[in-house]
């Protein structure tokens, strides 16, 4: 055989693999997406629109349930739904929350766009929606309740009012539990909200901007239980909680309080909390100090990005501190100031499935600011672990001079061939202003060609200024429908806050 032979041979057994490798898929995509034909008069079609994850927990976890039950379900993402699946559907549960400024989350761009503006017969469908929000925001649940409006233009029946989740709070999510449970006549526990709590214990702190015109920009290394698992793109949700200091002067005064008394208070907001012994004068109404402590308020859960993957055996995190008018906030102050080095926290893993790298050697283009770097970190260190070397990092910040944040590591990737591209850019050194969409604009030939070869984009960090700045250079580089294509095919994810 001569060699031009051998080579046609090769070249064509390549080409064979690769077709059986695109059918695979194709077959397994098919089995994997619920069609319209398995949805029947009794199936609850249950689909959620998530950005961070918790409306995709809470429709799956209801799934289980009314599985467990021995209802029939079929649980989808909306941007899988189809005009087929929800005309066959009988009864419909929404779990969507909604994002930006009263924006849909990116995985539900499909059904805003196209799926939401037909008009389809709904008269037979029974509909009930769980929004998930936050009343700081202007327009809160907002997509939850143009979801509702446009059900019932399709004239589907709601079984019970819309309910708007604040922030997780337990009071509306009980709302919610006890109206599905009437509706679909299942008992439904309240399970989802049930979080796994670990223990990590800070390992060391360092100061990663000194000298910035911004606020402290902090390093922090946790360690964790060897079992304790989690993706890139994962979030941590920590509880916050008193110093040691807090408590002692808290209690100070309080003589008849133990130990037990004291770490029942560490997770309470003890500020404007009722004095246990000002309220208790008469003997007979007198509370029992462990009621006193549990109506106390349970202080805040704060959510951060992890910044590496498990094998490196910390839990990293980078954490700006903000400040407010009181002060460092409770988040940042405890993680950057309040708590010591071998102290430990109460925290709790959140996958953030909406962010989670694909398993696939196709480019990705990360960009980001500030505190972002943490999820992109991450990312990037995945990336060299599967061994796949087209990363390209656009990550902006202030100053070169002080805000050149953990420059020896992306050298490190640099030199190891996993980050070909690096655009560093500050917006605040010389005349010229320069942000991270500056880039995307004057690279726009490089970022198509990328796009191009099937590349996914993940934008960590905050949302006014640097994500907005990038959608909208993103459109002009790629146009609306470039742009609204990428969210379809799930090639746009974004961690921004
Ligand atoms: C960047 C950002 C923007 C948000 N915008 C809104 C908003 O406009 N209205 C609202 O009610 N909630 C808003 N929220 C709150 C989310 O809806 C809330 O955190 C919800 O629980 C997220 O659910 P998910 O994890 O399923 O996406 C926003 C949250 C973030 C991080």
């Amino acid at each position: 055989m001569t060699s031009a032979v051998a080579l046609l041979l090769t070249i064509l057994t390549c080409l064979l693999l690769l077709c059986l490798v695109y059918i695979c898929v194709l077959i397994y995509s098919r089995l994997t997406q619920p069609k319209a034909d398995q949805i029947h008069d009794h199936t609850y079609l249950i689909i959620y629109a998530s950005q961070s994850g918790h409306a995709e927990n809470y429709a799956k976890h209801t799934a289980e349930q009314l599985q467990q039950a021995g209802e029939h379900c079929v649980c989808i993402n909306i941007q899988d739904l189809t005009a087929d699946q929800l005309k066959q559907a009988q009864q419909t549960l929404w779990f969507v929350s909604t994002y930006g400024e009263g924006d849909a989350p990116d995985s539900a761009q499909r059904f805003q766009h196209q799926l939401s503006q037909q008009t389809l017969d709904l008269s037979h469908q029974t509909f009930a929606i769980l929004a998930f929000g936050d009343r700081r925001y202007r327009n809160f649940c907002a997509f939850g309740q143009r979801v509702q409006t446009w059900l019932n233009q399709q004239q589907a029946q709601p079984a019970f009012n819309l309910v708007c989740v604040d922030q997780l709070v337990n009071a509306d999510l009980t709302a919610w539990h006890t109206q599905l449970s009437q509706f679909t006549q299942t008992e439904l526990k309240h399970t989802a909200t049930e979080k796994v709590w670990i223990d990590i214990h800070l390992k060391s702190r360092s100061l990663l901007n000194a000298g910035s015109q911004g606020t402290g920009l902090y390093f922090l290394s946790f360690q964790v239980a060897q079992q304790v698992e989690w993706h890139a793109g994962d979030i941590i949700e920590i509880q916050c909680a008193n110093s040691n200091q807090a408590l002692k002067s808290f209690v100070n005064e309080q003589s008849h309080l133990n130990a037990t008394h004291l770490e029942a208070l560490r997770f309470k907001n003890l500020k404007n909390a009722p004095n246990y012994v000002l309220q208790t004068t008469e003997q007979s109404t007198k509370q029992s100090i462990e009621s006193w402590i549990n109506h106390l308020i349970d202080l805040p859960i704060r959510e951060y990005s992890i910044a590496n993957i498990p094998t490196h055996g910390t839990l990293d995190l980078i954490v700006r501190q903000e400040i407010g008018n009181q002060g460092l906030g409770l988040g940042s102050g405890l993680l950057t100031q309040d708590l010591q080095v071998d102290e430990t926290l109460r925290a709790s893993i959140r996958h953030n499935p909406s962010f989670h790298l694909k398993m696939q050697d196709t480019p990705c283009i990360f960009i980001g600011n500030g505190s972002g770097l943490a999820g992109l970190m991450a990312h990037l260190q995945q990336r060299q672990v599967w061994g796949y070397q087209q990363n390209w990092l656009i990550f902006g910040e202030r100053q070169q001079q002080y805000d050149a944040i953990c420059n020896a590591e992306l050298s490190t990737l640099e030199d190891a061939g996993y980050l070909p591209q690096l655009d560093r850019v500050y917006s605040r050194d010389g005349q010229a202003q320069s942000y991270v969409q500056d880039v995307i604009i004057a690279k726009s030939t490089q970022l198509k060609n990328w796009v191009e070869q099937g590349a996914t984009l993940y934008i960590c960090g905050s949302l006014h200024g640097m994500a907005q700045g990038v959608e909208q250079a993103l459109i002009e580089v790629l146009g609306v429908e470039g742009l609204a294509q990428l969210k379809q095919q799930q090639r746009y994810k974004r961690d921004v806050y």
